[in-house]
């Protein structure tokens, strides 16, 4: 694996491709992920590792990317701690236990890696079925983006009450960040002894945050769980929502690559970077909407803006939506192929 396109370039090594997956590569807008869905809940598809491995071929079958990334949710580390997790469709996710007062955090668990056995088991699955193809990418929340959904009790479009415990209880907020942070790593740890080729940490949500703020209360916390990685061989990514303007920031946290949101030149926010960290973007999710001839046009104007950098991965800005179709996904991963 560690001569596979994905990973060489995580290194910033030089590979005759910039390879390609995509953030959401495995979900709603690919029929066959609904075949699963109609039988199982989305919680079942995550703990029955066999479900988990069908789910996580999809992309690697139907699309033929560089990565596949293991199928599980950024809230299971939640949910191991004593959040009452639950996904309903079209409401999403739901905590209904919300984490507001000292005592929800006092109550909350760390050491409850081994209830996060069945992703392990996932993993084993996954990489005897990848067979060496390709490298298998796992990942979880940043804390920040987690403690959001603990504290709003789901998604929310403005946290409200999270940044309010931020401002107006600091001790509090840092109480649960660090709780979040020791699970994160351990559950990474947990993932790279299982066998994931690279680790992905996604702070989805970074972007509601003023630059002190997300200092304070991400960016911390996000350094904590690398500096505690078993990541020899193991690239670390940092992505988030934002990252067009935390970037510099994040590179502070010692990940390998950085994935970039849609909002900036991807060739001069690289340029800004420390060299030897690579970047991963950042394509906007919407052009997959478009006519493939803008397709096309849009991918090659970022190759050729990206043209003979090394350390360079191509993915969106953020995931694919559920109603994007299939097959400008598919020709997406052609013609990158191709150029
Ligand atoms: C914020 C966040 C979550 N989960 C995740 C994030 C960070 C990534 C991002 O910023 O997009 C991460 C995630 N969630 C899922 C994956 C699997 C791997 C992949 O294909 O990328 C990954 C990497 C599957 C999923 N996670 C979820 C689904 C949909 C479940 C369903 O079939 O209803 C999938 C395939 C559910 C989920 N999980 C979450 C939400 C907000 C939702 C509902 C989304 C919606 O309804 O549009 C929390």
């Amino acid at each position: 694996m560690r001569d596979s396109l994905l990973i060489k370039a995580a290194f910033s090594e030089e590979t005759p491709r910039p390879p390609v997956w995509m953030m959401r590569q495995a979900g709603r807008f690919m029929k066959e992920y609904w075949d699963i869905k109609n039988k199982y809940s989305f919680l079942e598809m995550c703990k029955t590792p066999e479900l988990a491995a069908d789910v996580t071929m999809l992309p690697v079958d139907l699309l033929g990317i560089d990565g596949a990334i293991l199928f599980s949710d950024i809230l299971v580390t939640g949910e191991a701690m004593g959040g009452d997790l639950s996904f309903t469709q079209g409401v999403g996710p739901k905590f209904a236990n919300p984490v507001r007062t000292k005592a929800d955090i006092d109550a909350l668990d760390t050491q409850v890696v081994h209830k996060l056995q069945y992703v392990a088991d996932a993993i084993k699955v996954i990489q005897q079925r990848l067979n060496g193809s390709i490298p298998l990418i796992g990942f979880a929340g940043a804390p920040f983006t987690v403690m959001s959904y603990l504290v709003e009790g789901g998604s929310s479009k403005d946290f409200k009450l999270t940044k309010l415990m931020l401002h107006n209880e600091p001790e509090m907020a840092h109480q649960l960040l660090s709780k979040i942070a020791t699970v994160t790593a351990d559950y990474l740890n947990l993932q790279i002894a299982a066998g994931v080729n690279a680790v992905q940490i996604f702070d989805s949500w970074a972007q509601a945050l003023a630059w002190d703020d997300y200092k304070e209360f991400s960016h911390r916390y996000i350094t904590e769980i690398i500096s505690k990685l078993n990541r020899k061989d193991i690239p670390v990514i940092s992505f988030c929502k934002g990252s067009s303007v935390f970037a510099p920031l994040m590179a502070e946290a010692k990940p390998d690559v950085i994935s970039i949101d849609w909002n900036v030149d991807l060739l001069d926010i690289k340029k800004r970077l420390p060299a030897g960290i690579a970047v991963q973007g950042n394509l906007d999710p919407h052009i997959l909407y478009a006519d493939k001839k803008v397709i096309k046009e849009r991918i090659y104007r970022l190759f050729d803006r990206m043209k003979g950098e090394k350390g360079f991965i191509f993915n969106l800005g953020h995931g694919i939506m559920p109603d994007i179709p299939f097959d400008n996904v598919k020709y997406a991963v052609e013609i990158i192929k191709e150029y």
